[in-house]
């Protein structure tokens, strides 16, 4: 079984995919986090994050690993663990960049389809180009003011500055990021994190 729940920036896919998870006693998978990886790794090697070909090669000389767990995911080159820096500002500035890249897609779903099933599968192309035969999918949505605000309580940024950041980071993932047609759309906005996992969970039993 693959549930996908896709949806834009911030939209609370990998709070509420680790709730789903925990809930179904499954792994939850975070396809984000490897984009994320390898957007670190090029602003570590101070590459070109539009050229692929440097990109791949070193995705190639030093492999990533996604651990998915129900708890929240863990990214590993080696024995060096990438998690707690992939959520930074720099590398979100640079990440829709690198997801834009076809190579670094095909690396990504490569990596996806290998993973022994079930899980719950969050990223925004999880139900359209990853996992189209997906038992169950969903698509979560919010105004950018109101996933600014919640993005603000983690972040020491005004509400503003995170609310254009996240527009920006739409406008630019739009070409990946549309619901598929049979994916359950859900508005977050009136609903606390807990009732949006349990408006999957009903759907699921
Ligand atoms: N329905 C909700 N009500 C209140 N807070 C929420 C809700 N959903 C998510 N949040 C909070 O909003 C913040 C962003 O959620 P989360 O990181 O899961 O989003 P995301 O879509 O995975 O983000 P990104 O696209 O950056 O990976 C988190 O602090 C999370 O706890
Ligand atoms: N399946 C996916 C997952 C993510 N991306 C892009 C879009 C974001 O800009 C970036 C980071 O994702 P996040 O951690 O914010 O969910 O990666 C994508 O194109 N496809």
């Amino acid at each position: 079984m693959i549930v996908t729940i896709d949806g834009v920036a911030a939209s609370g896919k990998s709070s509420v995919s680790s709730g789903v998870a925990q809930a179904l006693g499954v792994p939850y998978v975070s396809s984000g986090l490897l984009y994320r990886a390898a957007t670190l790794l090029g602003l570590e090697a101070s590459l070109d994050l539009h050229a692929a070909p440097g990109l791949l090669a070193l995705l190639g000389a030093h492999p990533v690993r996604l651990e998915p767990l129900a708890g929240g995911n863990r990214v590993w080159q080696g024995e060096r663990e990438l998690t707690d820096d992939l959520h930074s500002s720099r590398v979100d500035r640079g990440v829709s960049v690198v997801a834009a890249l076809p190579e670094v897609r095909e690396w990504v779903d490569a990596q996806l389809r290998a993973l022994p099933e079930p899980f719950v599968a969050e990223g925004r192309d999880m139900g359209t180009n990853v996992f189209p035969h997906a038992s169950h999918k969903f698509y979560l949505t919010a105004s950018a003011r109101i996933r600014a605000e919640r993005r603000a309580r983690e972040r020491p940024e005004d509400v503003p500055a995170i609310e254009a950041a996240l527009q920006r980071r739409d406008e630019l993932d739009t070409v990946q990021s549309a619901p598929a047609p049979d994916a359950l759309v859900i508005d977050t906005g009136p609903l606390d994190l807990q009732g949006v996992i349990d408006t999957i969970l009903t759907r699921l039993h």
